[in-house]
């Protein structure tokens, strides 16, 4: 009798990929003294954590959480950018603003800026590709809702948004993007996708990669999950093959709580 063989996390290839965990402050918090009491916070418990971490202030104290987190080992994130250079677009920030920030890594199509700001398919690819070249990092969150969830649509509809969004970009910089699976019915909901589900989903991905571009890069990409991610879910996800890091709203406004995550078991 040959025992199953227990379920193991590295393979030649995955082992390559570094975990990576973002914590998204969202509209969080309020003010610049409370923003750098969080950044202060968030870089004491992260310590020299297995993953690597990124923090995405609002965009008003990006620049204050760089000066203080500069000396860490977090990485600097915006929420967003839009896709023009520069010119009358009143209210907006572009790649190069947030760059000379010390930017790394910017998100694109959370589901937030997807329904409450109208970012469709169209603006988030112009924004990936706006942000490539800029010489930073996409962060592609994509997600079904509810609906979709129950309708068994999940895996159709994120190909879609990742074929849609990924539209023009080479295998070269796919390499290096990171991918945000973030189902809608579970962000900010308490409700966590079960690991088993989100692993389920995060191969797909992954094979889809694999049809889009090749094996060698699918595997090369990095692909977080993100909805209701606290301390006591983070262990058991962070044990699925096909799950690279998190990305956490609520639980990143806590220090200890983003620490512990940052530090999974
Ligand atoms: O939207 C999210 C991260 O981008 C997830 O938010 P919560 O962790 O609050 O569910």
């Amino acid at each position: 009798l040959v025992a199953p063989a227990a379920p193991v996390r590295p393979s030649t290839a995955l082992a390559a990929r570094q975990p990576i965990t973002g914590g998204n402050w969202k509209m969080n918090p309020t003010s610049l003294d409370d923003a750098r009491e969080l950044a202060k916070s968030v870089a004491a418990a992260a310590g020299s954590s297995a993953a690597e971490g990124i923090v995405f202030p609002p965009y008003p104290f990006i620049g204050p959480v760089g000066e203080i987190i500069k000396d860490t080992k977090l990485n600097l994130g915006s929420q967003s950018i839009f896709f023009e250079d520069k010119g009358a677009y009143t209210g907006a920030v572009s790649a190069s603003m947030v760059k000379s920030l010390g930017v790394k890594y910017v998100l694109a199509g959370h589901s937030e800026r997807r329904t409450l700001f109208k970012d469709n398919d169209a603006a988030i690819n112009k924004k990936v590709l706006k942000i490539i070249e800029g010489g930073m990092i996409p962060v592609l969150c994509i997600g079904e809702t509810k609906e979709e969830f129950d309708a068994n649509l999940c895996e159709s509809v994120c190909a879609i948004q990742l074929a849609k969004d990924l539209a023009g970009v080479s295998a070269a910089d796919v390499k290096t993007m990171i991918i945000a699976y973030e189902p809608v019915w579970a962000i900010g909901t308490g409700l966590v996708c079960p690991s088993e589900t989100a692993q389920k989903v995060h191969k797909f991905l992954r094979a889809k990669l694999a049809s889009m571009y090749d094996q060698a890069t699918a595997d090369a990409v990095r692909i977080q999950y993100g909805g209701s991610v606290t301390p006591d879910s983070v262990d058991e996800l962070m044990s699925m093959p096909d799950i690279d890091g998190c990305l956490v709203g609520g639980a990143s406004l806590d220090g200890e709580k983003f620490g512990r995550i940052l530090n999974f078991n």
